[in-house]
């Protein structure tokens, strides 16, 4: 779907959609649970994702209420406020089928542990894009763990065959391609018979999502705990040198559900639109902003030194950004890679250079993130130079003006130059704007309610 976005002024109030990261995490804890309900879930492709792969192991995911409740085997609808999950308590079942797990990275990751508890061989597969996304240091961490885990090409990349059961142990492990390795250890590890101990053989990148997964461990009763090199207690992910979590832990939050807060890297394109386009006088409010373990929610501190004018109330959840002259500033974004892109957006609205560094895995997301906003932003008239690890946006030699720019098939690259779009002089063609379904569904109404001039082609375009 092409989407067309003309230069344009935004105000008024908006409500961030809910955690991408929190509701993959809480459907998975709730499927090794013996049941829960998910309020305010974020329904996504990704997240119907994992909801299908609960399913594939013997759980069941559906509405909590109205018509279709109590039937679990109803699909996940797109407005559901709270979905009931049958869990499979600990024990997943062999899938009668391939798992697919569409686009998404964190449900790959995540459901290939658990199907190592399996007592048989699940298959798991993606879009071409995941399909060309590393899962070689997962799968060499559950093998040396005693399981069959292989890549069918043995080339790190899915399709993946994983057959169990684990019961723990032991592992090494890199922490500086994917902090979702870790993550999946630890959610599987819990329902072992052993638990397992990670050792990170080296720095933990977007050590945060961590931090997302303890939290919500937590939450469901699981206790999991980062520690030093000399096994020590930490409080959190940074600088850990490696995870313990015992074995033959049951999961359970509190009253039998959990809440779901809201998505700081979506938050992060609404508080970037604001600080660029906001009509003089007016602000754009962004509601659902509580704090919690999020990374993300950096967008506001670095907005903020690059001169936006933001207030976060965060008591009230609610961040009100206004539109201000903005400055190029250096941002490592160690751990919040999915930030880059707005990052990016931004520096090449700026005065002077935004340095982007540390961010050389952000080039294996759903696309190489780092060249894709290099170039896409080349085309709208920003300059960029490309270093394996840095993305500098040279802003002050930057003149955006509308042209048509490929999104790459990646939500992120699309929502970001969507905020690029909102300040370029004309119109903007953004190719595959139908990805934003991936974790921001209703991104293009949001913004056009907030006065984004869109247009938007018939779908599957
Ligand atoms: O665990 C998670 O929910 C995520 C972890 C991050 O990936 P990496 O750990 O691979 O950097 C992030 O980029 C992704 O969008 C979501
Ligand atoms: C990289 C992302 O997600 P995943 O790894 O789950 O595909 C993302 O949402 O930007």
């Amino acid at each position: 779907m092409d989407v067309h976005v003309t230069n344009s002024t935004v105000r008024g109030a908006t409500r961030a959609p809910p955690s991408k990261s929190y509701t993959h995490r809480a459907l998975l804890a709730a499927g090794y649970s013996g049941g829960a309900t998910v309020r305010s879930p974020l329904v996504s492709a990704d997240t119907r994702a994992t909801a299908r792969a609960v399913t594939a192991f013997g759980g069941a995911v559906g509405p909590a209420s109205g018509s279709d409740a109590g039937d679990t085997d109803a699909l996940v609808p797109d407005d559901a406020d709270a979905l009931a999950v049958d869990g499979f308590d600990g024990r997943p079942a062999v899938p009668g089928d391939v798992i697919d797990c569409a686009n998404s990275g964190t449900t790959m990751r995540l459901v290939t542990a658990a199907a190592a508890l399996a007592d048989g061989a699940t298959v798991l597969t993606g879009d071409g894009s995941l399909r060309s996304r590393p899962q070689g240091p997962l799968l060499k961490a559950l093998a040396d763990l005693g399981v069959r885990a292989e890549s069918t090409r043995d080339n790190g990349q899915a399709p993946l065959v994983v057959s169990g059961p684990l019961d723990g142990g032991e592992v090494a492990i890199p922490g500086d391609v994917s902090s979702q390795y870790v993550t999946a250890l630890l959610m599987a590890g819990a329902v072992t018979d052993r638990g397992i101990e990670v050792d990170l053989t080296t720095e933990l990148k977007s050590a945060p999502y961590v931090d997302i997964t303890l939290e919500l461990l937590d939450d469901f009763g699981v206790e999991a705990t980062p520690v030093d090199g000399g096994g020590e207690a930490l409080e959190g992910a940074a600088g850990a040198a490696g995870f313990v979590v015992e074995g033959g832990q049951s999961y359970a939050p509190a009253g039998g559900s959990y809440a779901v807060p809201g998505d700081f890297s979506s938050i992060s394109y609404l508080v970037a639109a604001g600080a660029v386009a906001a009509e003089p006088g007016e602000a754009v409010r962004i509601e659902g902003a509580r704090p919690s373990a999020q990374g993300d929610a950096a967008i506001v501190e670095i907005a903020e030194r690059m001169g936006a004018d933001v207030e976060w109330d965060r008591d009230e959840g609610v961040i009100a950004v206004r539109r201000s002259d903005l400055a190029g500033v250096e941002v490592d974004v160690g751990d919040t890679p999915d930030l880059l892109p707005t990052i990016a957006a931004l520096g090449a609205v700026a005065d002077d250079d935004t340095r982007i560094v540390n961010c050389e895995h952000v080039r294996y997301k759903e696309t190489d993130r780092v060249a894709a906003m290099a170039e896409e932003l080349e085309t709208l008239g920003a300059e960029t130079t490309e270093e394996p690890d840095v993305l500098t946006v040279h802003g002050s030699e930057s003149d955006l003006r509308g042209a048509t720019v490929d999104g790459r098939a990646d939500h992120r690259i699309v929502m970001s130059l969507a905020v690029a779009a909102l300040a370029a002089e004309g119109t903007t063609t953004i190719r595959g704007g139908e990805h934003v379904d991936v974790s921001f569904p209703d991104f293009f109404d949001a913004m056009a309610d907030l006065g984004m001039d869109v247009e938007r082609d018939g779908a599957g375009e």
